[in-house]
């Protein structure tokens, strides 16, 4: 059942950042589970040519999902978001929220000055909140490396110090500290797999535009905006069944290699052994894989694997991945 507000009220929308790996598409797929009655629009922005997150977000019959690919929120496909949530402006009676997940690396004051410039945006969608997901194992390595990471916690409202599973109590006392350095009034929650109740992120009018201003004169205004040109994505796509085994040792002594310059590996697998795809991830040094769904009858098998670092050889990641086929 939806409950949905009065057809003259403005929809709310929450912008989720976080930096690479954060938790940002498992607080999505937290908001979407649980009982709440409401009727969100989910608009997925991924920085490679396809879109695993959008893969990843479970959806339910109450939500529905736009993706963009190949390009960043706060700069190539800002257009894009911009039509987007136009198209959604008619549906004031109808939806109780939107949530934008940005890439963990978009800088965030341009996906913010979106909803300020486009009058038909303005006038039925409230920037409702900015939620920044923080990694506490990887936070300070993020913030180093990368000033996207800055940004992203600098101008939050909300930050969900997350991963608080894989930390000891005195990191976390670092973590918050430092957070609260780089941004003194936003609300902070500690998380385990991004699991928030929904009235700490949603429908909270925490975003302030007067204080963002204070802390961003030039905000608003057009941005001269540039990623670093070393970071880039890649995907490498394969048709032939690839073996696990084989797959870990390799990743596993690329990540050894490249150390901090390899940021995020993500890929949906058709593996040798298995009906299921196999979803795998990997933070830095962390990697995950675990069977999801079962392949379709009617579904073309094959793995997408992302891969997205500093100055990274693609023809290596390649050669390498292809020497984990099965033989
Ligand atoms: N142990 C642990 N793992 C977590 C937690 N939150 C998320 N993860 C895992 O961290 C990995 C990355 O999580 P995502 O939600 O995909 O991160 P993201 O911010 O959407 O990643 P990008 O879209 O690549 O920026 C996944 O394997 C998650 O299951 C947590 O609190 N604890």
């Amino acid at each position: 059942m939806s409950v949905a507000q009065s057809p003259n009220a403005r929809i709310p929308a929450t912008v989720i950042t976080g930096f690479l790996g954060s938790g940002k598409t498992t607080l999505v797929n937290h908001i979407l589970h649980k009982e709440h009655g409401k009727k969100i629009a989910v608009i997925v922005n991924e920085f490679g040519e396809i879109n695993i997150d959008g893969q990843l977000v479970v959806q339910d019959d109450q939500a529905e999902l736009v993706e963009f690919n190949n390009g960043c929120l706060c700069c190539t496909v800002r257009g894009d978001l911009i039509e987007t949530l136009k198209d959604l402006q008619g549906r004031a009676g109808d939806l109780d929220g939107i949530l934008i997940e940005t890439t963990g690396l978009a800088d965030p004051a341009p996906v913010a000055s979106t909803f300020f410039v486009a009058d038909e945006v303005k006038s039925a969608i409230q920037l409702d909140a900015f939620v920044t997901v923080v990694d506490a194992v990887n936070l300070m390595i993020n913030l180093e490396q990368s000033h996207e990471a800055v940004e992203q916690v600098a101008f939050s409202d909300v930050v969900l110090i997350n991963k608080v599973d894989l930390v000891e109590p005195s990191v976390l006392e670092q973590i918050e500290a430092k957070v609260r350095a780089l941004n003194p009034l936003a609300l902070i929650h500690y998380t385990t797999n991004a699991e928030i109740d929904l009235e700490h992120v949603i429908g909270i009018g925490a975003f302030d535009l007067v204080q963002k201003l204070e802390v961003d004169p030039k905000f608003l205004e057009d941005h001269d905006h540039e990623h670093d040109d070393e970071v880039g994505s890649f995907i490498i796509e394969e048709s032939r069944p690839i073996d696990l085994n084989r797959f870990n040792l390799w990743l596993n002594d690329i990540a050894q290699n490249l150390g901090n310059d390899l940021y995020r590996t993500k890929g949906i697998f058709h593996a040798r052994g298995f009906q299921e795809r196999i979803v795998f991830q990997s933070v830095r040094m962390l990697t995950t894989m675990r069977p999801e769904r079962l392949w379709a009858e009617d579904e073309t098998r094959s793995s997408q694997f992302v891969v997205i670092g500093k100055n990274l050889n693609r023809a290596d990641f390649v050669r390498g991945f292809a020497e984990c086929v099965v033989s």
